[in-house]
């Protein structure tokens, strides 16, 4: 099998702190102030070329901090990602300049892709075509709903054709027209052999497009295989907390928190 995407130790903290005034006396001394968290801690799994991989969690595990960092978007503070060929991510947050119009976002990506003028007038109404925005697309992307972003942002990652498409969330906020149109060009890039990593809070959505699934728990590979043998072992954990007592909830939230973070 070819490898498309290899993520070897990788970790990403933040840090925290309790004050404001923590945050610049971190800055002047070297005693160093705050707290490190771990949004990520020690992660590794590999991909291959061809794997619809759905990436699974509760709220706040990492799932868009890992999103992020195989799209390039944000680094790792340590360890390390190869990727083989062009990442694109999908996000209802993705890198659209907000002050330019759609148009405009739509030239930018391809010029920043090293899109030549030709292939830029090629492409541009395939993608306003696809994205379904009307007049908008020559309005600022800050007057655009979130559904009419993820419109737009999805319509430019699908038709720059990258190798790994990245998609976060980005399906959840569209209607089920688009989101169905999106899953209809998603199979045709699963049946191109590319690699997507899909993030959804539908879990049957999820068992529908995905083959592998990548369980990321509390900043840690939780498990990682086949759809049919990860899923149940989630859905078991999700009903375990579900029946939790509300202190129970805390006390594991707690628990879970501490364990995420480290001294400076
Ligand atoms: N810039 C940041 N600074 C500090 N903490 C951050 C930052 N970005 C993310 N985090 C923290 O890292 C953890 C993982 O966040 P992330 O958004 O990756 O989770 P997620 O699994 O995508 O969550 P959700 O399902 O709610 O979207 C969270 O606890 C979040 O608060």
């Amino acid at each position: 099998m070819e490898k498309s995407v290899i993520v070897k130790n990788v970790s990403k903290k933040y840090k925290m702190y309790a004050k404001n005034s923590e945050k610049i006396l971190d800055l002047i001394s070297p005693k160093g102030y705050g707290k490190s968290f771990y949004a990520l801690n020690d992660i590794s799994f590999e991909a291959n070329k061809g794997d619809v991989i759905g990436i699974i969690g509760v709220n706040g595990s990492g799932k868009s901090t890992l999103s992020n960092i195989i799209a390039g978007i944000i680094p790792p503070t340590s360890g390390t990602v190869e990727i083989h060929g062009e990442a694109a991510l999908i996000a209802i947050q993705s890198g659209l300049k907000k002050e330019l119009t759609g148009r405009e976002n739509i030239e930018l990506k391809c010029l920043m892709l090293g899109f030549d003028k030709k292939q830029i007038v090629e492409l541009t109404p395939l993608i306003i075509e696809f994205a379904d925005i009307g007049d908008f697309i020559d309005q600022p992307v800050k007057t655009y709903s979130s559904g009419m972003r993820s419109r737009l942002g999805f319509a430019i990652s699908i038709h720059i054709d990258p190798d790994i498409l990245v998609i976060d969330e980005a399906l959840s906020v569209g209607d089920q027209t688009f989101a169905d149109k999106c899953l209809e060009k998603m199979n045709e890039f699963k049946e191109k052999g590319k690699t997507i990593f899909f993030i959804s809070h539908s879990i049957s959505q999820m068992k529908k497009f995905c083959e592998k699934a990548l369980w990321i728990q509390y900043g840690h590979v939780e498990h990682y295989g086949s759809m049919a043998e990860v899923m149940p072992q989630y859905e078991k954990f999700i009903k375990a907390y579900k029946k939790m007592t509300k202190e129970e909830k805390k006390a594991f939230q707690k628990k879970i928190r501490k364990s995420r973070m480290s001294k400076a």
